[in-house]
């Protein structure tokens, strides 16, 4: 019989410790012990509570969304309510309202006064503030319906899902025929969630002595407005499906920056882009795509830009220290369930970007690198 895979070897000081403390962490005699030692009652506690919560992590997320559906946050936008008036107001019998209200409280999303009554607490503020927020957290439905067996969807069996009929684009023979109807709802969804990021993505952008930046897959024009209000004597072009480049356009004419944005409806996978822009950015672009279809992308912005020409990636990346599970279990089950591309560690898009031709390749530093992270390189 032949073997396969890697020749016996024998495991390091590193692997032995960790089979040692795994079978300790596994015994049920051990944990016991654990949890009521002092030295290491703390941790035993905070496992267990991290546990607790990765097993309910989908019940929390549905307390969020029937607080979203039910706009529990606009109802206490302009201060507290007493327990019936609210449950009232959201058609709900006073025992189920009090359920709601005490679930969203444990969750830091609304507080109780010591008068009985309930008013937003911080979480619940913030997303009174980010209204795309709760357009996120309402498409998530989709998500949630898509996830239901993921060992299916692991396994490429879970047939057809929600979130690929969402983003058409998800399959890439497709991108050419992409109806208007078909972009509207991602687009929108788009618009009003790249409003979180634009200011921190422009921030950290090195523009100063550029003359003309094309936004590549440039969604309704949203950061190009936020750009053009910067840099007022940047010209502007922006680039994307031709549906969605309509739709653009109507923006730029609504904001009366029309003359100055020139719009490209085609498709960034089949043919050459555009030549005559010194910068380019892909924003929250490159992270939709696999492998091959990204580094086609990148070959063909290297091939638009002049030399010293400048390419900019801004989108959340994986291994995000403090934020790992954002980019490896969300994005990564996120674009799963999606159907195409997979959240990349900034070492990876370097390396794809000098497989592409690029040098100079560095990140830059944004103010809240969990929703977008930015790497510059130059042709
Ligand atoms: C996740 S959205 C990001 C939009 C925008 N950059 C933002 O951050 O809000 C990806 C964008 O890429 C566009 N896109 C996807 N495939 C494309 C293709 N083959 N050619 C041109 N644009 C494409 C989509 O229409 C969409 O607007």
């Amino acid at each position: 019989m032949t073997e396969i895979g890697p020749a016996p070897r024998h495991p390091g000081w590193r692997e032995r410790w960790l089979a040692l403390r795994n079978r300790l962490v596994a015994s049920p005699g051990f944990q016991r012990w654990a949890a009521g030692f002092p030295l290491t009652r703390r941790i035993a506690q905070r496992n267990t509570r991290a546990l607790f919560d990765l097993c309910a992590g989908f019940v929390y997320a549905q307390v969020l969304f029937a607080c979203v559906r039910l706009d529990l946050f606009g109802l206490l936008r302009a201060g507290p309510l007493g327990p019936e008036a609210i449950a009232h107001r959201l058609g709900l019998s006073p025992e189920r309202g009090l359920t709601l209200l005490r679930a969203a409280t444990s969750l830091g999303l609304i507080a109780r006064l010591p008068d009985g009554r309930f008013a937003l607490a911080d979480l619940g503020a913030a997303l009174i503030g980010n209204p795309s927020i709760a357009l996120m957290i309402e498409h998530h439905a989709m998500l949630y319906a898509d996830l239901a067996d993921p060992v299916a969807l692991l396994r490429g069996e879970a047939g057809a899902t929600r979130l690929a009929g969402y983003w058409p684009y998800a399959d890439a023979g497709n991108a050419g025929s992409i109806h208007p109807e078909s972009v509207a709802a991602y687009s929108r969804l788009m618009a009003a969630s790249q409003a979180l990021i634009a200011d921190d993505v422009l921030d950290a952008l090195p523009l100063a002595g550029r003359t003309c930046l094309m936004d590549v897959g440039g969604g309704e024009g949203v950061f190009l407005t936020h750009a053009a209000r910067r840099h007022p004597d940047l010209a502007l072009r922006l680039l994307d499906l031709p549906p969605v480049a309509e739709r653009a356009a109507a923006r730029f004419a609504a904001e009366g920056i029309g003359d100055r944005v020139t719009c490209f409806g085609q498709t960034f996978l089949d043919g050459p882009l555009p030549t005559g822009a010194d910068a380019i950015s892909l924003v929250r672009v490159i992270h939709d795509h696999d492998d091959a279809a990204a580094l086609a992308i990148l070959r063909a912005v290297h091939a638009a830009l002049p030399p010293g020409g400048l390419v900019v990636i801004a989108e959340p990346m994986a291994g995000t220290g403090g934020a790992e599970p954002v980019g490896d279990a969300y994005f990564g089950f996120y674009l799963l369930a999606m159907g195409s591309g997979r959240p990349r560690r900034v070492e990876e898009l370097a390396g794809m970007l000098a497989q592409a031709g690029f040098a100079a390749i560095r990140e830059k530093s944004t103010r809240r690198p969990l929703l977008a992270r930015l790497i510059v390189a130059v042709r």
